[in-house]
């Protein structure tokens, strides 16, 4: 005999784009997302049964999308997300959860003449905001928000040495060293009780996404690094004292190596130490280096 488990479904990378135009000025303001809806609830004969009556189709859910997208802001992603997901929870009884997944793409306004253009954007980068909003019947919103791909490199200003030392290690002390890393840091709020309540600190998401953005900025070029692990945490506190409704920062940062060349055979040239001016950048293996800053208290644990 089986069961099923668990089961969600719903619609996946549904690309929206939406204009602002503002009449008085002429400037226009753009948006791109990808989104991704999935519903939970009493759907299991779906599955077990082939009863189809509990089915909203994942064309209606894409159709919800643009339709929401049309009547409702799509800024901030958190808002936006809070309203598309409870949609799903209010319309259909049997619906009990929906979980919307946004990114949101860099278009970044042009300066052109040194004066922002009022209708002409540059991808700088494949850097993205996200979200991840869970909307649960009886519980609330949970809402965790991301920056991800924004890919970072300091040609020195750090450090690691001190690591343990046994018969399997070759890697030398460096006092001086390239650090570069493609940034995924996320943080979450405390949930929320409804639509209203996150309509209420709509301020805050961006806010904290642009504190979030300077601090892991500002850190990773200033601090004199003694390792991945000491900076990405000293990043997480900072990012945690600027907002009291977050409750964890998360980082995730590849160490993205880049080793010195020795090109010695070649007449002598001095190219390791302090002499090193050409490395090769490796694509792979890298270090991977996580860890989850929350407040201090009893619930902190490892
Ligand atoms: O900042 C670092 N953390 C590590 O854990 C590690 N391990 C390693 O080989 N190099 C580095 N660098």
């Amino acid at each position: 005999m089986s069961a099923l488990a668990a089961a969600r479904y719903g619609k996946d990378n549904v690309r929206v784009y939406k204009v602002h135009r503002d009449e008085k000025s002429g400037i226009q303001t753009v948006v791109e997302m990808t989104v991704c809806v999935l519903l939970e609830g009493d759907i299991e004969t779906s599955y077990t049964k082939a009863d189809n009556s509990v089915i909203v189709a994942t064309d209606s859910i894409k159709n919800t999308i643009y339709i929401t997208a049309k009547q409702q802001p799509v800024t901030t992603p958190e808002v936006f997300g809070s309203i598309l997901g409870s949609h799903f929870v209010e319309k259909y009884s049997h619906i009990h959860a929906a979980h919307v997944k946004i990114i949101t793409h860099r278009w970044v306004r042009m300066n052109i003449d040194g004066k922002p253009h009022p209708h002409s954007f540059i991808k700088d980068s494949p850097e993205t905001r996200n979200v991840q909003v869970d909307v649960v019947e009886g519980k609330g919103i949970d809402i965790n928000s991301s920056i991800n791909g924004l890919t970072v490199l300091k040609s020195t200003g750090s450090q690691f040495w001190g690591f343990l030392r046994d018969e399997f290690t070759t890697l030398k002390e460096t006092w001086d060293r390239i650090l570069s890393t493609d940034v995924s840091a996320n943080w979450q709020w405390r949930r929320f009780s409804n639509v209203s309540e996150v309509k209420a600190n709509v301020a805050k998401f961006d806010s904290t996404w642009e504190a979030a953005r300077a601090i892991t900025l500002k850190t990773f070029a200033e601090d004199n690094s003694a390792s991945v692990q000491a900076t990405m945490y000293k990043m997480g506190e900072q990012i945690l004292a600027t907002a009291s409704l977050l409750e964890t920062v998360e980082y995730e940062l590849p160490n993205n190596h880049y080793f010195e060349i020795d090109l010695s055979w070649h007449k002598g040239t001095k190219n390791t130490g302090k002499d090193a001016e050409v490395y090769a950048p490796q694509s792979n293996p890298n270090g991977l280096i996580k860890c989850t800053v929350g407040r201090a208290g009893p619930k902190a644990k490892l």
